[in-house]
């Protein structure tokens, strides 16, 4: 099976962080981190910087890892790092989702997480 090296934005303001809602494709209408497939020879920490400037117009800044998903989709295998990020820079313009939430501790589970996320939600939900 195929291995989809994707890295994951979690961003936190204060005491909430961001979900997005995926406006196309195969998981359309699931909610995830914001970031997506590493380019060859990029390291994660731009990889993700440039992601998130390309989905929300916006400048991050990489912070921690807080976990390296390890998930199997029916057709392809998914490694998945997700870092705590905050925003330097930018207004979060959706230019490819559908929606955004900004959600607190007890609202983690409110949205439609995509499955390899779950796992992530719970480590989350311990540091947080
Ligand atoms: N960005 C992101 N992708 C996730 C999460 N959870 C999860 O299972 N995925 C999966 C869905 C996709 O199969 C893959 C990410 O690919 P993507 O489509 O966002 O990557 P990309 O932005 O480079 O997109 P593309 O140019 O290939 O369309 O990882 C998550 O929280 N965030």
């Amino acid at each position: 099976m195929k291995t989809v090296n994707v890295v994951a934005a979690v961003i936190r303001c204060k005491d909430k962080i961001l979900a997005t809602q995926r406006g196309y494709g195969e998981f359309k209408g699931g909610w995830e981190f914001p970031g997506g497939k590493m380019e060859p020879g990029e390291q994660p920490q731009e990889a993700l910087k440039r992601e998130i400037q390309e989905e929300l117009n916006t400048e991050i800044q990489v912070h921690d890892l807080i976990s390296m998903v390890e998930y199997d989709y029916p057709t392809f295998h998914l490694t998945m790092g997700c870092y705590w990020c905050s925003i330097v820079h930018g207004k979060l313009e959706l230019l490819e989702h559908e929606a955004a939430r900004w959600l607190k501790a007890d609202e983690l589970y409110n949205v439609a997480w995509l499955p390899a996320d779950l796992e992530v939600i719970k480590k989350i939900k311990e540091k947080f």
